[in-house]
């Protein structure tokens, strides 16, 4: 058996290579370092990167602001503070105002189907009977240049109407079908930067770039198809503040703008999965009132928010995560308020993902699995919610038949559900420590899809099927995060052991044994080819480092960062 030593990070990672420009039309202060491709210049075209340079531009000392502001936040919260609704904003929470109306094409939203932009998995999801897709360039998307330019394609040729896809193996051409879900669009956060292109010398935005290049392309056709005159439509993540959403809303303006189309033509759903948005839930639509079309309970990465936050409480560290479920007292508060608050505003309260995914070899627990969904899915429709997500076109008919059961013909429940009982939750409802216990196997479950995670996203995959569940970034995060938080507060294990410390001699013992069941499960060939070993490193870095990094993405990124035309691609 290997050594933990064998698994330790090296002294330094993938080095970013230095670049050369060889192909893309650029305007003035714009570098393309990422590979060159005749098909990737029909994206990069030089007005469409002067778009998004002028992005940039404009907003990246609000944005610079907006990531210090995160920071002094994260002081006040290692210092003991919590977070809390703000009284300087008192106003906007009382007030009664609302949101712009929802657009037509955008009422019904009662499942939702979510994927990465990859472009056999765009057709499926187009075509799935959801109401939506929301094409994903964050959570599932291993943000490589080869899957971001991929991913751009993709986007512009469903907006065309014109993608296929010939799977060669099954001699199948894939096209979308007469009906199609309507296209949501999930950009990445603001934390992270695209390492390809340059603006003046720095890294752009990622998300001013996923933004950006779609809605250069793109918003004349998805207005004639897809949109009724309106769009095109986002879904925003990980947002931390309301000057967050004003960023955001004055990107679309600016947008809106130089396209010439009328203010309130983009819509965009925010996410509120991070614990301090949650008392910001007011403001956020406040700023986005003319472009908002609700908000959505992503609960994973308010999870992982929730671990982060508390990175320095040892008096709330969380049970294993499969207990953190959403019939705990902190998140059933959180998706109470999400429904109270989008209504009071007149505007959709989206659920969340259950992690669960068809099972194919086990019919059994397959039934079990949909039950699963079924049931939190029920939960939802009755709390008040007006639409769902799922993560795979097999959970469909069991989402669609549950929200049907409950809306019959309505599109949602925005005026019929206003959940005024919610009003008096508290900041104490919304931080409440769940309960539960810490049990060795959450320990190992943590560690094996921490690193097998990590390893697929290394690859370039950033959604994988694991033990039945769905694995993307908002789930592993919470993985390597509560490692982290148990290891630092050497936390006593109190459920399948007890008076067991989690320490680094524990740790070690554990990684070498689930390496070598990973190995076992995925077979040695795979093993060594893949990216196993790198992963691990990376991850038994991050669960011990004396300061928590921010997001376990923006470490690994700089194993995904090639510049050219030095070294080729790995994945
Ligand atoms: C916390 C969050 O942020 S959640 C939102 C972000 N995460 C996601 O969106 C996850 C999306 N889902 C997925 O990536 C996948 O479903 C996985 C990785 C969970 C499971 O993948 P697999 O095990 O490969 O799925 P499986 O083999 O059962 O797929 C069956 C078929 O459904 C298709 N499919 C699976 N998931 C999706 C999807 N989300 N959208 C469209 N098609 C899909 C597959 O392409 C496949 O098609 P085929 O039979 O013609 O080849
Ligand atoms: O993006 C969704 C989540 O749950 O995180
Ligand atoms: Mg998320």
């Amino acid at each position: 058996m290997a050594s933990f030593e064998t698994f330790l990070p090296p002294n330094n990672s993938v080095q970013i290579k230095n670049s050369g420009i060889m192909g893309y039309d650029v305007p003035e202060g714009v570098d393309i370092r990422g590979r060159y491709d005749p098909e990737f210049s029909k994206i990069l075209t030089r007005d469409a990167l002067q778009f998004v340079a002028d992005l940039q531009r404009e907003f990246r000392n609000h944005i610079k602001y907006a990531l210090e502001c995160r920071k002094e936040a994260k002081i006040r919260y290692n210092n003991g503070g919590l977070p809390g609704f703000d009284p300087t904003t008192k106003n906007i929470r009382e007030r009664e105002w609302v949101c712009a109306p929802v657009p037509q094409a955008v009422a019904d939203r009662r499942v939702e189907i979510t994927g990465p932009v990859e472009r056999k998995m765009v057709i499926d999801a187009l075509n799935s009977g959801a109401k939506v897709f929301m094409a994903d360039i964050e959570d599932s998307l291993s943000p490589s240049w080869e899957n971001l330019m991929r991913g751009y394609i993709n986007l512009r040729d469903a907006v065309n109407g014109t993608i296929s896809y010939h799977d060669q193996a099954r001699n199948i051409v894939y096209k979308l079908n007469d009906q199609t879900a309507k296209l949501f669009v999930r950009p990445r956060g603001w934390h992270l930067p695209e390492a390809h292109v340059f603006i003046d010398g720095e890294p752009a935005t990622g998300c001013l770039v996923d933004f950006g290049l779609y809605f250069f392309h793109n918003y004349a056709n998805f207005r004639k198809t897809q949109g009724q005159g309106f769009g095109p439509f986002f879904y925003l993540p990980k947002m931390e503040h309301s000057r967050e959403a004003k960023i955001w809303n004055n990107v679309f303006e600016r947008a809106e703008k130089w396209a010439g189309i009328e203010r309130g033509s983009i819509r965009a759903t925010v996410l509120i999965e991070t614990l301090p948005a949650v008392f910001q839930m007011n403001e956020i639509l406040y700023e986005l009132r003319d472009h908002s079309v609700g908000l959505n309970c992503g609960r994973w990465d308010y999870m992982f928010s929730y671990l982060k936050t508390f990175q320095a409480h040892p008096d709330r560290l969380l049970p294993d995560r499969v207990q953190v479920g959403m019939a705990q007292h902190f998140m059933r508060s959180y998706s109470d308020l999400v429904i109270h608050t989008c209504h009071k505003r007149g505007v959709h309260a989206m659920g969340g993902m259950a992690a669960h995914i068809p099972i194919k070899d086990d019919l059994k627990a397959n039934e079990a699995a949909l039950e699963f969904v079924r049931k939190d899915k029920l939960r939802e429709v009755r709390a008040g919610h007006d639409g769902t997500w799922v993560a795979h076109p097999g959970l469909i008919p069991t989402c669609m038949e549950v929200f049907n059961n409950s809306l019959a013909n309505d599109p949602n429940q925005i005026h019929s559900m206003k959940r005024q009982d919610a009003s008096v939750l508290s900041e104490e409802d919304l931080l409440q420590k769940p309960i539960g216990v810490r049990t060795m196997e959450g320990f190992r479950l943590n560690t094996r899809v921490g690193i097998q995670y990590l390893a697929n996203w290394l690859t370039g995959l950033g959604c994988v099927p694991l033990y039945n569940f769905l694995e993307d970034a908002a789930v592993a995060e919470i993985s390597r995060v509560q490692i982290w938080q148990w290891l630092k507060y050497e936390a006593e294990l109190d459920g399948d052991v007890r008076g067991v410390k989690v320490n680094l001699e524990l740790f070690g013992r554990v990684v070498e044994e689930e390496m070598a069941r990973i190995e076992r499960e995925v077979g040695t060939e795979k093993f060594m080819k893949g990216m196993y070993k790198e992963a691990c490193r990376l991850f038994i870095k991050q669960c011990t480092a004396p300061v928590l990094d921010d997001f376990m993405t923006l470490d690994a990124y700089n194993y995904i960062v090639i510049h050219h035309p030095i070294g080729s691609s790995r994945l």
